[in-house]
């Protein structure tokens, strides 16, 4: 079968899911491909099957991949499996939405998941999840992947009920939150544990981070908070309103 698995990801949760899957369906003989949206991939014409997701930001994966998907998804009579990764169940189905502009433009959707991955983003209630938090959520995750990709290879996934409520809702969220995020984005900046290396200005999937003329790290207007800078940078040295943060790095709990 030929998959294509598309997904944006901010620090990694989302992007595991797409190799963890498509590792399996490689395995098990599936031609498969795995891109980022950052590189504005091309969903092959000859696809079977269609995975696509990314995180959760306040009810909704990101304003972001639902732009892309209604900007760059051609209609298609295929099948299509959506997932979301969210650091709790709470405003987890944002995942309706996506599955939702899909099913439109020709997609039959078979599954919509949800995955509970380590949090990325912490503050008062919310701290960074313990090591063995995280360690519970990774093999709980593999699990419930275990028992999609056995669904996909017996081919007993059945279509999806598109009854979707309050899509409308999150997508207006989604809108709101991009326009909160770019405020989020403002109060980022780099201290003087930066050595200048560049990461962040070259990942940041916005390109909102730039070089001034003497090398000082500038935060532009168009943020999207999905802290790939914060958790990514080597010297941890971006601050988020004058404050470090403990970094998450998914790297550190797989092989
Ligand atoms: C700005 C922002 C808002 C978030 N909002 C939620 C939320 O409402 N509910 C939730 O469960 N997780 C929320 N999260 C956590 C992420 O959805 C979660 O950590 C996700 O797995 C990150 O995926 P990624 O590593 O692919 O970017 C939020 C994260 C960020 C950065």
């Amino acid at each position: 079968m030929k998959v294509n698995i598309i997904h944006f990801s901010g620090t990694g949760n989302s992007e595991y899911i797409a190799k963890y899957i498509g590792e399996k369906l490689k395995d098990n003989g599936d031609k498969v491909k795995i891109e980022s949206i950052d590189k504005n991939p091309k969903i092959d014409e000859d696809v079977e099957l269609l995975i696509i997701g990314g995180p959760i930001y306040a009810s909704n994966v990101p304003e972001k991949l639902i732009r892309w998907v209604l900007r760059n998804v051609e209609n298609k009579n295929a099948n299509c499996i959506v997932y979301s990764t969210s650091a709790g169940l709470i405003n987890a189905h944002g995942v309706d939405s996506l599955a939702k502009k899909l099913n439109k433009k020709g997609y039959n959707i078979l599954a919509k998941e949800t995955y509970v991955m380590p949090r990325n983003f912490y503050f008062g209630k919310y701290p960074k999840n313990t090591k063995k938090e995280v360690e519970d959520m990774i093999n709980n995750t593999n699990k419930q992947l275990d028992i999609l990709v056995d669904k996909i290879k017996k081919e007993s996934l059945s279509l999806e009920n598109m009854e979707n409520k309050g899509v409308l809702g999150k997508d207006l969220l989604a809108e709101t939150f991009s326009i909160m995020a770019k405020f989020i984005g403002k109060n980022l900046s780099a201290d003087e544990n930066c050595i200048k290396c560049g990461l962040c200005v070259k990942n940041c999937p916005q390109n909102n981070i730039r070089f001034e003329k003497d090398k000082t790290i500038k935060f532009d207007n168009k943020c999207m908070a999905c802290m790939k800078c914060i958790h990514s940078c080597p010297k941890n040295a971006i601050n988020y309103k004058n404050k470090k943060y403990e970094q998450y790095n998914i790297n550190e709990y797989i092989e």
